[in-house]
């Protein structure tokens, strides 16, 4: 099985090529970008280290050379003012995404899977779904760090070990996500937060992408974002039916309508087979709050 990775020279492309290529079961990742010679230093590189570990080759790469990849990846970027707001973003990467799925659909002989990274990732899953004009089960948008900063911020303030604990965040990418934080548990069994508890961790949670955004470093969140998107990858790759946070295009479902937007998706070969929304009566509310919202900034391409 093979992946295509656009803008494979950068952060995501090159930390996600790194994670998925350690991981031993791909084929091959091709990575195109904009700079051919920052894609041939990653793959001449990346390719060598990951020899002890894996098959998997990784290679630069052209769009003519992306026809047989089952997946695409999007990790194409023009926009690298500071931000504290992803839809900051919107202006500078508008033009991105119709030469890149122009390119993918004249080389792509079957239809991909095609994941969205590019911010603000609802939007552009939105636009990349048009532009493809393909299924919308196989336009993925990724945006599941936040749930990985939910989990982060619980274990930080109950104690507890990260990876026995599971919760989740839906919604839009940004300031209107919905933590699903009554459904969480740990080994299996509920975990409920004291009020005090919950504040604190939205609290952590949103003070997160301000801080790390306010060290003026300009660099995107690299690690969690190849250690999520591998995981995402994977689990369409292996067709292993996982329920993963991601940002998919509705059509009806839940009664939310031409919009992407944060839900629990089972992922397979097929893209996204089944969008599941576990909300409660409160969080129907939230819900909608972050559907107007995206759908105000779609309103805003002219689609
Ligand atoms: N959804 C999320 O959770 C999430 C998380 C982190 C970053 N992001 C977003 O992902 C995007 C990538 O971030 P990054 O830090 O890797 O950026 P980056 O600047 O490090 O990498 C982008 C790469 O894209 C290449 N590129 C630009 N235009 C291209 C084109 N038309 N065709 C091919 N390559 C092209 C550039 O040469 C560069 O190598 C950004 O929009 C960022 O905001 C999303």
């Amino acid at each position: 099985m093979k992946l295509g990775i656009i803008g494979g020279a950068g952060l995501l492309g090159s930390t996600t090529a790194f994670v998925l290529g350690m991981r031993d079961i791909l084929d091959e990742i091709k990575l195109v970008d904009l700079n051919d010679n920052a894609a041939k230093n990653q793959a001449m590189d990346m390719g060598q280290a990951i020899l002890p570990f894996s098959r998997t080759k990784i290679t630069p790469a052209h769009y003519a050379d992306l026809g047989d990849c089952e997946v695409i990846l999007v990790t194409a970027n023009m926009s690298t003012r500071q931000v504290t707001d992803r839809s900051e973003r919107l202006k500078d990467n508008m033009g991105l995404l119709g030469p890149i799925t122009a390119e993918i659909k004249a080389v792509c002989r079957q239809d991909p899977i095609v994941i969205i990274c590019t911010n603000p990732v609802d939007v552009f899953t939105y636009v990349g779904w048009k532009l493809m004009g393909s299924d919308r089960s196989k336009v993925i948008g990724f945006s599941s760090n936040d749930t990985m900063r939910l989990k982060w911020a619980v274990a930080e303030v109950k104690g507890l070990d990260y990876r026995r604990l599971e919760c989740v965040c839906i919604g839009e990418h940004g300031d209107a996500q919905v933590r699903l934080l009554d459904q969480m548990t740990y080994d299996g069994q509920p975990l409920t937060l004291t009020a005090e508890e919950t504040e604190t961790v939205i609290c952590l949670t949103k003070e997160w992408f301000k801080e790390f955004s306010g060290l003026g470093i300009k660099r995107s969140t690299g690690w969690t974002s190849g250690v999520n998107l591998a995981e995402m990858i994977e689990a369409i790759m292996t067709d292993s039916k996982k329920l993963l946070p991601c940002s998919a295009v509705f059509g009806g479902e839940f009664g939310y309508n031409d919009v992407a937007c944060g839900a629990l998706c089972r992922l397979g070969k097929n893209g996204v087979e089944e969008i599941t929304l576990p909300l409660n009566n409160g969080q129907k509310a939230e819900m909608d709050a972050a559907v107007a919202k995206i759908k105000e900034q779609i309103s805003w391409t002219n689609l």
